[in-house]
Parts: structure tokens; sequence; C-alpha cells
């Protein structure tokens, strides 16, 4: 079997005030669908940071695709759509074949050309995301769903194996919500993109992800999202903070 793409080994890591994370072990094998849940100020975004690199653990370890991540050398495998990106500011004066472009400069670095056929690699991540007919409308005309899935295309555009994402659904109205979590999941089934995202609310849990992660500060269950029916109520609130019901298999958490 091939290495975890992220394997999360005992890591904690404290702010200078704060500790956020205590004793964190996770596994993200290749195919995966995870959803990391937790309320406000639980983790999540740090999570996200280290297994970016962005932050070092203060105790712990990581590996990438098999490698410590202090020696690993293939950051674009990783693609991450920050929790800012739809928060965009709207007179930005780009096409959306630009802003998905920009996503192919970051890997060949500013100065390297494009390559020859980056606008058949624009369009294809623009497919991906169902938003191909809107490549030479202005980014700031769009919706912020659209705008999200600009921003998806965007990572997309430079191939990575794994897409991070930091609460995607913000800025998106509920009835879309669905239709973004079908598009996320067809990435997954049909790209095979292993994803990860996070979220502060338990209802954007849809039949479409794989596994559940539930942080607070430390991780309260990890398993197949099936599996979430059997945790105890004492569990649910160590967990949140309060009762949190079921999730049901078709329609999140109620
Ligand atoms: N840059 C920082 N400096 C100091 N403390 C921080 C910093 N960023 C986060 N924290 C603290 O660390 C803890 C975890 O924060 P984090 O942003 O990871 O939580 P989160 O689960 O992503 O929250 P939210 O759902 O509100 O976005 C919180 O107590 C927060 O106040």
């Amino acid at each position: 079997m091939n290495a975890p793409l992220i394997n999360i080994q005992d890591i904690s890591f404290e702010y200078e005030q704060t500790k956020a994370l205590e004793n964190i072990s996770l596994k993200v094998e290749e195919g995966d669908f995870l959803a990391i849940l937790g309320p406000n100020g639980s983790g999540k975004s740090t999570l996200l940071k280290i297994m970016l690199g962005l932050i070092k653990p203060t105790k712990g370890k990581i590996e990438l695709f098999g490698t410590d991540s202090k020696n690993f050398k293939h950051r674009e495998w990783i693609g991450y759509v920050s929790q800012k990106s739809n928060s965009f500011n709207s007179g930005f004066p780009a096409t959306v074949e630009e802003v998905v472009a920009g996503g192919l400069a970051k890997k060949s670095g500013l100065f390297h050309r494009m390559p020859k056929n980056y606008k058949v690699q624009v369009k294809e991540a623009l497919e991906a995301v169902g938003m191909d007919a809107f490549i030479h409308r202005s980014i700031s005309e769009l919706s912020g769903g659209q705008q999200q899935r600009i921003f998806i295309a965007r990572a997309l555009v430079a191939k990575p194996k794994v897409l991070i994402l930091d609460e995607p659904t913000v800025g998106i109205d509920h009835q879309n919500v669905q239709s973004f979590y079908n598009m996320l999941a067809s990435l997954n089934r049909d790209k095979n993109i292993t994803l990860v995202l996070v979220t502060h609310d338990v209802d954007t849990v849809t039949d479409k992800i794989t596994h559940v992660a539930c942080l607070n500060q430390t991780i309260h269950f990890h398993g197949y999202k099936d599996q979430l029916d059997t945790m105890s109520d004492e569990k649910r609130k160590a967990w949140y903070g309060h009762s949190v019901r079921k999730i049901h298999h078709a329609g999140g958490a109620h």
C-alpha cells in the first residue's frame, strides 16, 4: 500500500499565549475526501497551515507523500484555497482566464514563461469546476460562489494531487452549497484528487465526503463518515461544547 499523502504524527502547536493543537495524529490517504469539523477556535485553520508547511509544529512530525515534510520538495502537489480567497477585492480588473492562469505562473515562477498550451490547461481547469463558459468574464462580475469555483480552478491548473480548502462554502448561498459539493465530489471521484476540507458548520457534511475528523484542540473522532453516528453523546459534547445531533446520510447534521 502507498504511504499516506499526509501523515501527521503526534503534533502539538502553541501560539504565544494559546495552545491551539494537542497531540494530533491524522492520516490522509489517496482518494480520501476528508472534512475537518469543529467549532470556532478549535484549531482547524492552524492544522491546515501545519499541513501546508506554513507554520511548524511545536512538537511532532509530518510526512508528506512518505517524506519528512522538512525534506519534501513537491509543494505543488498540494493545492490550497484559503478562507480569504472569496472575500476578494471586487474591483480587481482581471478576467477569469487571467486569474486561473495565475495558478500556473505560480508553479513556473514569476519570471518563467507560461507553458505554450496554458490556454488549454486553463480551459480544462475551468471545465472541472463547471465554469468554462465564464472564461472571458471579469472576475469582479461573478457571485461569491462562482468566484470560489474560479479560485479552485486556479489551484487545479497546477495539477495538485491533494487540494486543501478552508471553509469553501462561506459566501455560497444555501441552494448552491449542494451543487458546490457535487462539483468537489466529482473532482474527488473523476479526477482522483484527494480533498481535505475545513468547515465549522456541521450542516455542510453531506453524503459526498468519505471521512470526517472532529477537532477541538485534539481529535475527538476520525474515521469513515458513517461511523460518526456511533460517537457517544459525551464525546460529542466534549468535541463541540454542546450536544450535536447525529449526521444523516443525505442531509448533514441537524
Ligand atoms: N496568529 C495567531 N496568534 C495567536 N493566536 C492565534 C492565532 N491564530 C489563531 N489563534 C488562536 O488559536 C486557536 C485556534 O485558532 P484557529 O484559527 O486555528 O481555529 P479555527 O478552528 O480555524 O477557527 P474558526 O472556525 O473560527 O476559523 C484559537 O484560540 C485562536 O484564537
